[in-house]
């Protein structure tokens, strides 16, 4: 029920598409069918009626002769290159589908909502949709396996008739046999699918291994710590994993196809001897005897890719559904904020223009918090708790504390990377639900920590792709990285890394802060934050960057975080973070009346330390 209900479901999705992508798919498969339900008889009817033609020296034709040999050959000859062909585009165009899946799958990893990136179940859900596009063969997987019955279907038919009206007890022998193959492989399938739900959780890891683990960024850290030999453990333990679940499903496989076997054996000696006998009883003739048992194999073979191609159907259809899963519950939670934003009708199908448009009115921006608490998705402790905080349009505010006290988890919620908080947060005395996400975005410069360049030329790192009328030179120049830029032979379109390129460039630490600053200074949005991405800068020049930036940005709303406090201290205030909960908020000079708060000793023991 369930398997018939997965099949509907499946084919559904995954046929619909075909006909969405490419209809010659169903033209190749509807020719496929024809030929395929053919073939066999061009043999087992030709084969009789020569063999009958030279065995009967009374009779005997050379026309006759002639013509049958021909007929087999020729016959054979159109029907495998029907095959041949159709078979050719139908993979060719299956494989199309295959690479529109992938690149699916990979856009709307992409886009879908920040925390389902964090999201264990969310996680398991992508890589099952992932194995399930690279373990089954997809539409041509389950709409090939449905092909197949309906060829083998008319195979049997043709052979039943065929048999039935010779020898009809030769068919117990095969039906037999189909029921015992019917049996088996339901059970062997039960197992694949037990299988595939067993390994999600160990593919995940092992992804890790396989993938993340070489990529450069780790080879440092690894090497220096030593870390490949426990690598090589956890590794070891993994594939011991997979190794031990695959033995144990297909030990258990290997059972019932030994069964599978001796029953097919056991059910041709059988029709051997029935046939034999006929020959000796004189009821058939020797060309019939040719054409009967290759009939009883064609329908005994029938049989059983009717039943496998079910099975096979069954099973691809219990994988496969993991992507529509995927389609119909990742996927759909796409970057677009709370229903509210759709029911207030902001719909992301604006153009760049009209947010540009947009964004003229927001050239100052004020930022509330309002009794703001959050804990992180699947965790019990709260990050933040209770945090008011007003920061006025074109006000620059330091957010300092120590680590772990919640400054990032602010900024990643001004975001809205997360909307599941308690309070409200307004940017211009509106919620991110009341607008659309476009705009939304456009309103953040926001340069992380943990930022990312990409493996693209340096132009489009700071640009990402988007071409506006600024005079890139100048924000070069701005995020100090004229000079390098200029020492490079193909300036900015030098490309980042080399993953694409031979001469792609490895940026130090601090050449690719600097370059991530340029990116939000590119983007020109009225709020702009640096979230300590300056770490790999020396102190002096984390003061040139942050009083450098914090000129540029003049009359636009600023969030600066530090663990230098000395670098932040020209801004209008500074909130300090402890625990999640705001203890001080001020000025410097103010905050440094405070002999025994928080950013008094904190700016003490960093003075000193600097001094
Ligand atoms: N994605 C996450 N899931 C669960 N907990 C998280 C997540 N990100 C951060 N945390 C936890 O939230 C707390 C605050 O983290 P946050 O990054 O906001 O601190 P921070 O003040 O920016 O620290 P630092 O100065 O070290 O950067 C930490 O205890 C951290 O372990």
């Amino acid at each position: 029920m369930k398997n018939n209900k997965d099949n509907i479901r499946c084919f559904k999705f995954f046929g619909k598409f075909a006909w969405q992508n490419d209809k010659k798919y169903y033209a190749f498969l509807i020719l496929n069918i024809i030929v395929n339900s053919l073939s066999p008889f061009v043999t087992i009817l030709g084969t009789q009626y020569l063999i009958d033609e030279i065995a009967d020296e009374s009779k005997r034709n050379m026309f006759w002769i002639v013509f049958w040999v021909a007929f087999i050959c020729i016959g054979s000859f159109i029907c495998s290159n029907l095959k041949k062909w159709t078979g050719e585009n139908i993979s060719r165009i299956g494989e199309k589908f295959d690479r529109i899946f992938k690149t699916n799958l990979c856009m709307n990893c992409i886009k879908m909502k920040f925390k389902n990136t964090e999201d264990t179940d969310v996680l398991d859900i992508i890589k099952n949709a992932e194995r399930a596009l690279n373990e089954t063969g997809q539409v041509n997987g389950l709409i090939t396996a449905l092909a197949n019955i309906i060829t083998k279907f008319f195979v049997a038919l043709g052979v039943v008739v065929l048999v039935c009206t010779r020898i009809p007890w030769l068919m117990i022998p095969v039906i037999i046999s189909f029921a015992v193959n019917s049996y088996t492989t339901s059970k062997v399938n039960k197992g694949r699918r037990k299988f595939f739900k067993e390994m999600s959780n160990v593919e995940r890891g092992s992804t890790y291994f396989n993938t993340e683990l070489q990529e450069s960024r780790y080879a440092k850290d690894i090497r220096l710590y030593d870390a490949s030999e426990i690598f090589e453990k956890k590794y070891d333990g993994y594939v011991d994993r997979i190794y031990d679940t695959s033995k144990k499903y297909f030990m258990g496989f290997l059972k019932y196809w030994n069964v599978n076997n001796i029953f097919y054996s056991v059910s041709d000696m059988t029709i051997y001897i029935l046939l034999v006998v006929n020959i000796f009883n004189k009821t058939i003739s020797i060309g019939e005897f040719s054409s009967l048992f290759q009939a009883t194999g064609e329908f005994a073979s029938a049989i059983r890719n009717i039943v496998n191609s079910y099975l096979e159907m069954n099973y691809t259809s219990s994988v496969l559904k993991s992507y529509i899963d995927f389609v119909e519950s990742v996927a759909v939670e796409d970057n677009e904020f709370d229903s509210s934003a759709a029911e207030n009708g902001l719909s992301d199908n604006i153009t760049l223009e009209e947010t540009e448009d947009i964004l003229a009115n927001f050239d100052k921006c004020e930022i509330e918090f309002k009794d703001v608490s959050f804990k992180y998705p699947n965790t019990e402790k709260y990050i933040l708790k209770n945090v008011s905080a007003t920061i006025k349009a074109g006000e620059h505010v330091a957010i300092v504390g120590q680590n772990g006290a919640g400054k990032t988890t602010f900024i990643k919620l001004l975001c809205h990377l997360y909307d599941n908080y308690e309070g409200k947060i307004l940017i211009n005395g509106r919620e991110a639900g009341e607008y659309s996400f476009r705009e939304y975005i456009r309103l953040l410069s926001v340069v992380f920590q943990d930022f990312r360049l990409f493996a693209f030329t340096i132009k489009e790192n700071v640009t990402v792709f988007e071409d506006k009328k600024v005079d890139l030179d100048e924000i070069y120049k701005i995020a100090g990285i004229e000079d390098w830029i200029n020492s490079l032979e193909e300036k900015d379109s030098t490309h980042i890394y080399k993953m694409f390129v031979e001469n792609g460039v490895e940026p130090s630490g601090g050449q690719a802060q600097k370059l991530a600053i340029a990116r939000a200074l590119y983007k020109n949005a009225p709020i702009v934050v640096l979230d300590e991405p300056t770490a790999a800068l020396d102190p002096i020049s984390e003061y040139e960057v942050y009083k450098n930036f914090d000129k540029l940005v003049h009359g636009k709303t600023a969030i600066y975080i530090s663990h230098r406090l000395s670098s932040c201290r020209f801004c209008d205030r500074i909130i300090v973070l402890e625990n999640g909960l705001v203890v001080e908020e001020g000025s410097h000079e103010e905050l440094m009346e405070n002999e025994k708060g928080l950013y008094f000793n904190m700016y003490n023991v960093q003075a000193r330390h600097y001094s």
